[in-house]
């Protein structure tokens, strides 16, 4: 992955060493290389631009502003999820005409804040949605571009947790009730139906189940059509996965090519939302070794980062490759537990890993951390977040601080009651 590099037996995030990070900043830490967020997106941009789909960065994978910005400088609109994305989004300076709003459960006040900032696109997961945005759009004398989020009932081969378009996910309507709700559309004020979208689940690796998500979206768009509904655009969702055992992963090329092939010729504006393959590999959190564990059955690696600072070995049997930062050489001394210190036995970001013999002190980086870590972590175990560190080239900068002890005790009150 570009952005990270071995230089004289330690790993370094473009010209920083990791070593210099831990030592001023403090671990854990989620390091991030601009370079690398910046070639992803070159990528991706480069491999749509043929085809025309414009990219709506999902910022739920990593909502920091200061990535989001960094998108934003490269082109990318913004895919939100909440009043908390929106918000962040436009602070980032993403234009309002580029965004996105996706969920389940848009509540009346997230819908409002939206159409007041103007955005490009609500994508509407329901019959019920569809009835309240009208009537907060009307509210205000306004009228709301939707796109209705379509479940093409396809197997995204992803896992389970983080499927989205089968029958049984909340996600979207049965698509073959497309017609059904842009009737119901056309007879509300309020909402003007545009777009039809499909998000099928995260972390493909597998390209096959975009394809048919397309063909369904292709013949559903072409009977919305013949029926005279004024179709103008198809959101064809996320869910780009990377390589996290180090493999190359999914091309987007080949994405672009199945986009052409299936969809190419409809005539129809195309956008796409990806979040992980931006920002997935262009981060590490940063650890210390707190102490090396010898238990009855295994080795257990203490460290200074647990399951709140990243969930997904243990929500989701995520693999994160795990690696000294100094003296990244030396040979595999068998099999390792990397625990947190939080007291539950889930709290691991790494089960039986083969692991060279390290010691109390030292740093290790989990990789991948880009997408889906700062931004799932939590303060369990009164444990603060972590700081976020952005590196570009030979300058790094912390783009959030550590949240101090006394923010931990700050928020809670004794009771000040309210009634009798
Ligand atoms: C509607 C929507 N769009 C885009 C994404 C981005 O997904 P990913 O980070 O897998 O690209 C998600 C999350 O899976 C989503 O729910
Ligand atoms: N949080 C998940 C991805 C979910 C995508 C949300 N739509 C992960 O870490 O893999």
């Amino acid at each position: 992955m570009q952005g990270f590099e071995i230089r004289d037996g330690a790993l370094a995030v473009e010209n920083v060493p990791l070593t210099t990070i831990a030592e001023q900043v403090g671990t854990p830490v989620f390091v991030y290389s601009a370079g690398a967020i910046r070639a992803r997106y070159r990528a991706l941009s480069d491999a749509l631009a043929p085809v025309g789909a414009a990219i709506h960065y999902a910022v739920k994978a990593n909502s920091n502003q200061a990535v989001i910005s960094l998108l934003r400088e490269m082109g990318a609109g913004a895919d939100v999820v909440s009043g908390g994305e929106l918000a962040r989004a436009l602070a980032a300076g993403v234009p309002a005409d580029r965004i996105v709003f996706a969920g389940v459960g848009k509540t009346r006040e997230e819908m409002a804040a939206a159409l007041d900032a103007g955005i490009h696109l609500f994508n509407i997961e329901s019959e019920p949605e569809l009835e309240m945005l009208a009537e907060v759009a009307r509210s205000k004398g306004a009228t709301a571009r939707v796109g209705l989020r379509v479940n093409p009932d396809v197997d995204a081969k992803t896992h389970a947790k983080i499927t989205t378009g089968k029958a049984e996910n909340k996600f979207g309507v049965p698509i073959e009730r497309a017609p059904v709700f842009f009737a119901r559309a056309a007879e509300l004020d309020g909402v003007e139906a545009v777009a039809l979208s499909a998000h099928i689940g995260s972390q493909l690796l597998d390209l096959e189940p975009y394809r048919q998500t397309y063909v369904r979206l292709r013949e559903m768009a072409l009977a919305l059509r013949a029926e005279g509904y004024g179709l103008t655009q198809l959101d064809l969702g996320g869910g780009l996965g990377i390589g996290y055992h180090g493999q190359e992963g999914p091309d987007p090329q080949a994405l672009a090519a199945i986009i052409r092939e299936e969809l190419g010729d409809l005539g129809l504006e195309l956008a796409v939302e990806p979040g992980r393959w931006l920002v997935g590999a262009a981060g590490v959190l940063l650890a210390r070794v707190i102490l090396v564990k010898q238990g009855v059955t295994k080795r257990h690696v203490v460290v200074d980062a647990a399951m709140n600072d990243l969930i997904r070995p243990t929500l989701y049997d995520g693999y994160h490759r795990i690696q000294p930062v100094t003296g990244c050489d030396r040979p595999d001394a068998g099999p390792a537990d990397v625990v947190g210190p939080i007291c539950e036995s889930g709290d691991y970001l790494a089960k039986d890993r083969p692991l060279p013999a390290v010691e109390a002190g030292e740093l290790l980086a989990v990789r991948d951390a880009g997408a889906y870590g700062a931004v799932m972590s939590s303060t369990y175990n009164a444990r603060p977040l972590a700081p976020e560190v952005l590196v570009d080239g030979d300058r790094w900068a912390v783009i959030r601080p550590r949240q101090p002890v006394e923010a931990l005790i700050g928020l809670d009150r004794v009771p000040d009651w309210i009634g009798r």
